[in-house]
């Protein structure tokens, strides 16, 4: 279904916009021993402790919290990913909801964010938002980005760009940006794209506007999602083995991810994988380990049946490649996934 338009008569509540905030857990939902520590710390708040923590929140909008999962984001496998789409997707079909925020560790929060923008049909604004700081911190982030989360919701601007990220005052499409810090506040990134946006003392201020097809626009449905079939993530190297092509075969892999070298080449252990992987009928796909540029088809690809990521890096291209799985492993098909998502 398409949600599009916000519902104009707000009986219950009284006229406000309505932003349902789902948490998820991630250091933005934790706390540590002491105020300078700033690592070793848990998940303990839920989404209303964060409400209490920023009082001007409901200033903006009539608040709402679904307390969704409770776990660091590398805790976050495929079965949660799909519980957090389906939870999202029913709050944005309520037709009194105007904009959703997902609260998420940062680790992976690039994933959920892209595999939300791929498979949500809704035009409302998601805005997905997490912290380098635990709310126990000195300087904690995850309060003002999550303000800031929240006003982008509202931003009429946001409608229909796809899934949005917030963090440290900029505004990114959620195919785009990628954690690019183990610990800085600036953590994140967009290098070839650039941010969407920047939010600077109150105003949202938008530059750009995502080209590629997202939510409503692509061909796949969560309803149609019982599960999601397991695709893995092979590190090229210098001496590289090829234990973890068969390792990956073996378990069940149906899809195989290659962080490769420079511009998607591949060691001579990941091109005999990536022959096993051709004749198991397991797809390949050449992305790259360096963080910035594109992966170029290449005359392998013909001769080993692989397909080129593009931009995606490994992580990313593995959801693609998850979704599209879902609906033919035909290699034309996985291609034109690449090319237009
Ligand atoms: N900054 C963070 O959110 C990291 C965190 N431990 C996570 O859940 O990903």
């Amino acid at each position: 279904m398409t949600v599009s338009e916000p519902r104009r008569d707000r009986r219950s509540t009284g006229g406000r916009p309505r932003v349902v905030v789902l948490g998820t857990g991630g250091t933005i939902a934790s706390s540590a021993d002491s105020a300078t520590q700033l690592h070793d710390y848990r998940v303990t708040a839920g989404v209303e402790d964060m409400f209490t923590a920023i009082p001007e929140l409901h200033a903006l909008a009539d608040l709402r919290a679904v307390n969704l999962l409770q776990l660091d984001s590398h805790a976050i496998d495929s079965a949660a990913l799909l519980t957090i789409a389906r939870r999202v997707a029913k709050e944005l079909a309520d037709p009194e909801v105007d904009g959703l925020i997902v609260t998420h560790g940062t680790d992976t929060l690039e994933e959920t964010a892209y595999f939300l923008n791929l498979v949500l049909k809704s035009t409302k604004p998601v805005v997905v938002v997490g912290a380098m700081r635990p709310a126990s911190a000195l300087s904690a982030d995850g309060p003002l980005n999550l303000y800031n989360a929240v006003r982008v919701a509202l931003a009429p601007a946001a409608h229909g760009k796809g899934v949005l990220v917030v963090m440290n005052d900029r505004l990114f499409a959620a195919r785009d940006v990628a954690k690019a810090h183990t610990t800085a506040v600036e953590a994140f990134e967009a290098a070839e794209e650039g941010c969407l946006g920047r939010i600077a003392c109150g105003g949202i201020h938008l530059f750009h506007a995502p080209l590629r097809l997202h939510t409503a626009a692509t061909s796949f449905s969560l309803d149609r999602l019982a599960e999601l079939p397991m695709a893995d993530i092979i590190f090229d190297h210098q001496g590289a083995g090829i234990h973890h092509y068969h390792a990956a075969i073996d378990a069940g892999a149906r899809g195989i991810v290659l962080a490769a070298t420079g511009n998607g080449s591949l060691s001579p252990s990941a091109r005999l994988g990536a022959e096993l992987a051709a004749r198991a009928g397991v797809a390949f796909v050449r992305s790259s380990r360096v963080g910035r540029g594109i992966v170029t088809p290449s005359f392998d690809d013909e001769t080993l049946g692989m397909v080129a990521a593009g931009s995606l890096n490994p992580q990313k291209a593995r959801i693609l490649l998850m979704l599209a799985l879902t609906q033919s492993h035909e290699l034309h098909h996985l291609r034109s996934c690449f090319e237009r998502y």
